[in-house]
């Protein structure tokens, strides 16, 4: 009999996900624990998505045992657990009315799972929703519609929204994609600092590029082609050698005040023919 642990948030012993004959994900074995900022690194295609999925409970595995916050995917209502995780992606973001208003949005993070996404909500909520904004760098946007939020504002607002129910886990797919350098800079910025913030929950964080991985991430786990090529502490795990293996190709990494920077690794005299 498994007794759940109350420290560990994601907990999956042998995942594997099967589509169409495929396995898009696993076998994965992988535990998250209360305090933990992991990033899931990999090339396109990799099941970076996948894995996401299930620890959002939106996909079941076809095979092996996953728990979300100690209740085993499967057995337990999903409607009550989705509440206490945070999700935010470039699925949910496509799902937005674009004459949504911001505070509306963040506001009815709590309420949709309910169907009560028109109620009138309290002034409490309110007043977390533009907290939320605050700690994302987003307050003066609260009266905006979501239509007229540039990307890389859209993505700090869903980020202020996966976090209005104060979630015990917080799963961000991709948050810096399609970002420019001065967005995609400011994103890391506010992840340092939530990574920093002990009340804040335990984090997931998909991304293609090093460059993306905020300071204060603790965890990375490397797929490729659906399999963990590697996974633990951070500095551990991302690694020029790993890389390299993850990549297909030979990468050179640096790190710089925290940082990680990856180029492919440059073959002298590979320019020229012959
Ligand atoms: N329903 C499905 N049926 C069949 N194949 C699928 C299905 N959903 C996803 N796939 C495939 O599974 C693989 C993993 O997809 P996934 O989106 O998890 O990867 P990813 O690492 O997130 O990719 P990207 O970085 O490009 O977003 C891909 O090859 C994708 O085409």
């Amino acid at each position: 009999m498994h007794e759940p642990d109350p420290d560990l948030l994601i907990e999956f012993d042998d995942v594997l996900l099967r589509r169409g004959g495929n396995t898009l994900v696993g076998p994965v074995t992988w535990k998250v624990e209360l305090d933990e900022r992991w990033v899931v690194l990999g090339p396109n295609g990799a099941g970076k998505t996948s894995l996401l999925r299930i620890a959002a409970a939106e996909l079941h595995p076809t095979s092996g045992s996953a728990y979300l916050l100690g209740e085993r995917l499967g057995r337990v209502d999903i409607n009550e657990l989705r509440p206490r995780i945070g999700l935010s992606s470039s699925a949910l973001a496509n799902r937005v009315p674009s004459e949504e208003v911001v505070t509306d949005l963040v506001v009815s993070a709590g309420y949709a799972v309910l169907g009560r996404w028109r109620e009138r909500y309290d002034d409490m909520d309110t007043d977390r929703a533009v907290e939320m904004l605050e700690s994302l760098g987003a307050e003066h946007l609260a009266k905006r519609t979501y239509g007229t939020l540039s990307e890389g504002e859209r993505k700090r607002v869903l980020i202020a929204r996966a976090l209005m129910t104060d979630p015990e886990l917080l799963l961000l797919d991709e948050p810096a994609a399609g970002l420019d350098l001065g967005g995609r800079e400011e994103l890391v910025a506010r992840l340092t600092d939530l990574a920093a913030d002990p009340d804040a929950p335990a984090t997931v964080l998909i991304t293609h590029h090093v460059e993306e991985i905020p300071p204060g991430f603790t965890h990375a786990l490397l797929l490729k082609e659906g399999e963990v090529v590697s996974q633990g502490l951070l500095d551990q795990v991302i690694t020029a050698e790993n890389l390299s293996e993850a990549f297909s190709q030979s990468i050179s990494l640096d790190k710089v005040d925290g940082r990680f920077f990856a180029r492919r690794t440059r073959v002298p005299g590979a320019h020229r023919r012959g």
